[in-house]
C-alpha cells in the first residue's frame, strides 16, 4: 500500500491545509494497521493526526453572543460533534470487545480525543446555547436501513459511515465562524477511512474464524490440479478451515502447492469459501498469500509468527494441556487445536490428553478451541459433550472412501451444536 502526506492540498487554498497535515491512503489495505503501526512514530506522541497541540481557548470577538447568522451553525457544529463522537465510541466498542484488537481500539479512541480537542477551540457555551433537541425536526425522521444490523462489524461499518459524514459536515461548516479548524477535521475524516478499512478487512477472516466447525487436514497431492480439485469438492461438502499439512514436500514444492491451494479458494463463491491454513510454515504461508499458518509447541513462538504473518493472519497453536491452551490465548493465537483426544491414524502419540482436556478449555478458554486427534463420525458426539463445538480431523475425510461424504456427514452432526454453547 502507497500513502502520501498532503502538506499543501493543490485542490485548496493553503491556509486550508496550513496548520495540519493530512495523510491520505491511496488504497487501503488488510495491513493498513500495520503500516499505521509503522507510521506513528512520526505523529505526534498524544495524537494520531498530525495537527498542532490544542490552544487554550481565548476570547475573541466571536464570544460575544453568536450573531443569529451563526445561530444555525452552532447547531450544525453541535449535533455533528456529537453523532462523531458517538460513531467512534461504536466502533471502539467493537474494536475492543468483539475483535480483542488493542491497535484498532486505541485508534478510535485517540481519533475520539483528537475531536475533542479540536471542539475545545470553539465557544462551547455557544454550542449548548444552540442546542434545540425538542425543536430539531430530525429527531423522528429514521429510515429502514437504519433498523437494520445482520452483524457486530455492520454496526461499527455503519457507525464508520455516519461518523464520516458528521466530520464532513463539521469540516465545512465551522469555516464559517473558525476556518482554522476545518484541516483538523479533515485529518481525522481521512483517518476514520484508516479505520473503516481495518474494520472490513480483519473482520472477514476472524468471522469466518469464529463460525468454523469442521477443520481438515489435507496432504499437497500429486500435482496442483489434483490439491485444487480436494479443495473444491471438500468446500463443496462443508469444510470450513483446509490446513495443508505435508512433511514429505520440500519448500518449493509446498511453497507451489500453497499458490495453488490460494488461488483455488479464492474463486470459491464467498458463502462456501474455506480458510485456507499453512502447516508449521509462516513464511510459506505468508509468501504465498494463505489466510494463515499452525504451529506447535516446537515451533516458531506466537510473536515470531505474528511479525511474519503480520496483524491479519490467522494463527493457529497446538495445545496438549490447559497451561499451552491458556500461554497461547495470552500470547494472541487466532484459535488453538486440542489433542490428541482418540488414538490417531495420522500421528503416533505417547499420551492423550483426551476428552478431559476438552472439557478444562470449553469451561475455561474463549478462543476458538479445535479438538483434534482420531476424531470420526463414530466419536464426535463424545467431543461435543465435552462442551467443544469444533474439530479438525485428517484420517476422517482423506482417508474415507468418499471423502466429501465423509466431511459433509461430519459437518451436519457438528451443525446440530451451538458454537457459543454457554460456559457450565
Ligand atoms: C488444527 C491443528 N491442531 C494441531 C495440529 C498439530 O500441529 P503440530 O503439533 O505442529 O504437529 P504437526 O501437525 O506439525 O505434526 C495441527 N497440525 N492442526
Ligand atoms: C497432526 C495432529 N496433531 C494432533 C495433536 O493432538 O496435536 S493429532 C494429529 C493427527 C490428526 O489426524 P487424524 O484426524 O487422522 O487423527
Ligand atoms: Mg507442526
Amino acid at each position: 500500500m502507497r500513502f502520501e502526506i498532503i502538506t499543501h492540498c493543490g485542490r485548496r487554498s493553503d491556509s486550508a491545509c496550513r496548520n495540519g497535515f493530512a495523510y491520505r491512503y491511496n488504497t487501503p489495505t488488510l495491513h493498513t494497521r500495520s503500516l499505521l503501526a509503522d507510521f506513528r512514530p512520526s505523529l505526534q506522541a498524544d495524537s494520531l493526526t498530525a495537527v498542532p497541540p490544542p490552544q487554550p481557548h481565548r476570547p475573541t470577538p466571536q464570544d460575544a453572543p453568536p450573531a443569529a447568522a451563526d445561530y444555525g451553525v452552532y447547531r450544525i457544529l453541535d449535533a455533528s460533534y456529537n453523532r462523531a463522537s458517538e460513531g467512534l465510541r461504536t466502533i471502539e466498542d467493537y474494536a475492543r470487545f468483539v475483535r480483542n484488537d488493542p491497535a484498532l481500539s486505541r485508534h478510535a479512541k485517540q481519533l475520539r480525543h483528537d475531536l475533542a480537542a479540536a471542539f475545545a477551540t470553539l465557544p462551547r457555551q455557544h454550542l449548548l446555547s444552540a442546542r434545540d433537541t425538542p425543536g430539531d425536526v430530525g429527531t423522528t425522521i429514521q429510515t429502514a436501513s437504519e433498523q437494520i444490523r445482520p452483524s457486530a462489524v455492520a454496526v461499527a461499518t455503519a457507525a464508520a459511515a455516519r461518523c464520516q459524514q458528521a466530520l464532513r459536515s463539521i469540516e465545512e461548516y465551522v469555516k464559517c465562524i473558525y476556518p482554522e479548524v476545518a484541516p483538523r477535521i479533515e485529518a481525522i475524516r481521512y483517518q476514520t477511512y484508516t479505520l473503516e478499512a481495518a474494520l472490513q478487512g480483519l473482520s472477514q477472516a476472524a468471522e469466518r474464524l469464529a463460525g468454523a466447525r469442521l477443520y481438515a487436514l489435507i496432504e499437497g497431492g500429486e500435482s496442483n490440479e489434483a490439491l485444487a480439485q480436494t479443495i473444491r469438492t471438500l468446500a463443496t461438502a462443508g469444510v470450513d478451515i483446509l490446513q495443508l499439512r505435508d512433511k514429505r514436500l520440500d519448500d518449493r514444492t509446498l511453497y507451489e502447492r500453497t499458490r495453488a491451494a490460494t488461488a483455488e479458494v479464492a474463486a470459491i463463491d464467498t458463502a462456501q469459501r474455506p480458510l485456507l491454513i499453512v502447516n508449521d510454515r509462516a513464511d510459506i504461508a505468508a509468501a504465498a498469500g494463505a489466510d494463515g499458518v499452525h504451529v506447535g509447541q516446537e515451533e516458531l513462538p506466537l510473536a515470531a509468527v505474528r511479525r511474519i504473518v503480520g496483524p491479519d493472519g490467522i494463527v493457529g497453536v497446538s495445545t496438549h494441556n490447559l497451561s499451552q491452551a491458556q500461554q497461547a490465548q495470552r500470547d494472541g493465537a487466532d484459535y488453538i487445536g486440542c489433542g490428541p483426544t482418540f488414538t490417531s491414524r495420522t500421528k503416533s502419540f505417547a499420551e492423550f490428553p483426551g476428552l478431559e482436556f476438552l472439557k478444562q478449555v470449553a469451561k475455561q478458554l474463549s478462543l476458538p478451541a479445535f479438538a483434534i486427534g482420531g476424531i470420526d463420525a463414530t466419536n464426535v458426539d463424545q467431543v461435543l459433550a465435552t462442551g467443544i463445538p469444533r474439530v479438525a480431523v485428517s484420517a476422517a475425510i482423506t482417508a474415507a472412501e468418499s471423502p466429501p461424504q465423509a466431511a459433509a456427514e461430519l459437518k451436519q452432526i457438528l451443525s446440530k451444536w451451538s458454537l457459543f454453547a454457554p460456559r457450565t
